[in-house]
């Protein structure tokens, strides 16, 4: 295998390779960019058009995600999976990757679409440097953009495996893109109404790719992923790389969520009242007094069919502590 198959080893040691280009024997191009950071480029003569960005490890203990781009780099770097499309590969916060937490001073996935530039540290300048790669990525006109951002999330879930959907004023959900979802194994997707400052967004909104937070189970630490079966998307995003994707449009079984309410938090004096084991997806009667915070503010469920999902107290002031979801259609 190329030596630069081992990005995943490379960027957990903080190493640069020696040689940052090489090609594998069927004339692919591996050309390591950055810290976590690796270009492939198909042979002109198979290049399908796409360009497909899979990011992992934009929180650094979601460790499944990055496992499974890890097997797919090593695919195209050994010759076992050939790659059509051109892709990029990013670990997104390599030193918290390193030491297993989600992050170390800062959310960079609270760091997107301009966001860093109001902050300071090293995930301020790793969020800008992400953004940089994406967009001189999603530079070429005429070919289809299209980005994955791999999670797994800090609570268990009642639907394991499921989408977040940015949202950019004037564009449309696309049906299609939900279908590759729903065989790839994702059981549900979250419709979002207003732009964000995620990874996601930033593409989806500022580059003009399809793009998805993908939550892909519970996270845990490397090697302890057992539980996590990844093989419905893995097998989908091969069939991507070479492309010799099934056609597909059905939306059977796929459910949809549209964001009610962003529930933000405003100060330390912020009440989630949920127990700290409630799943994902748990539904909240209308009338449940679902958070309180300074002056007086309270956050009671007036929906009908709510559900919540990342209820997380402990996140800094100005930050979203949950999204209170309904159903929807497209
Ligand atoms: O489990 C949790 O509370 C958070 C899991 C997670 O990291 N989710 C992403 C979602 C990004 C998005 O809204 O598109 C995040 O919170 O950054
Ligand atoms: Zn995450």
């Amino acid at each position: 295998m190329l030596a630069l198959g081992k990005l995943l080893e490379l960027t957990l040691a903080g190493r640069e390779p020696t040689e940052k280009i090489q090609l594998t024997r069927e004339g692919a191009r591996l050309h390591w960019l950055a810290q976590g950071a690796l270009e492939v480029t198909p042979p002109a003569s198979e290049d399908c058009g796409l360009d497909l960005l899979l990011s992992a490890g934009i929180h650094g203990n979601e460790t499944a995600p990055i496992e499974l781009l890890d097997r797919l780099l090593q695919g195209i770097a050994s010759g076992q999976l050939i790659p059509r499309a051109r892709i990029l590969f990013l670990f997104g916060n390599p030193e918290a990757i390193r030491r297993g937490e989600r992050y170390v001073e800062q959310d960079i996935n609270r760091l997107f679409s301009g966001r860093h530039e109001q902050a300071s540290g090293f995930e301020a300048l790793r969020a800008n440097e992400l953004e940089r790669l994406a967009a001189a990525f999603f530079i070429r006109e005429g070919r289809e953009r299209l980005h994955y951002d791999l999670h797994t999330a800090i609570r268990a879930s009642k639907i394991e495996q499921f989408a977040l959907y940015p949202y950019a004023e004037g564009r449309e959900h696309s049906a299609a893109q939900l279908a590759r979802l729903n065989a790839a194994g994702v059981e549900a997707v979250l419709l979002q109404q207003k732009v964000g400052i995620t990874f996601s967004s930033y593409t989806y909104a500022h580059l003009g790719a399809e793009a998805f937070t993908l939550e892909l189970g519970k996270a845990r630490p490397f090697g302890q992923n057992q539980a996590v079966n990844l093989d419905l998307l893995e097998k989908r995003l091969r069939e991507i790389i070479e492309h010799c994707e099934p056609a597909t449009t059905t939306l059977d079984g796929l459910q949809l969520f549209s964001v009610a309410r962003e529930v933000i938090k405003h100060s330390d004096a912020f009440r989630l009242h949920l127990p700290a084991d409630i799943e994902n997806f748990s539904e909240l009667p209308a009338g449940y007094l679902l958070a309180e915070d300074i002056a007086g503010t309270r956050w009671v469920v007036e929906e009908q069919g709510a559900r919540i999902i990342f209820p997380n107290p402990k996140v800094k002031n100005g930050l979203r502590a949950g999204i209170l979801i309904v159903p929807a259609q497209l």
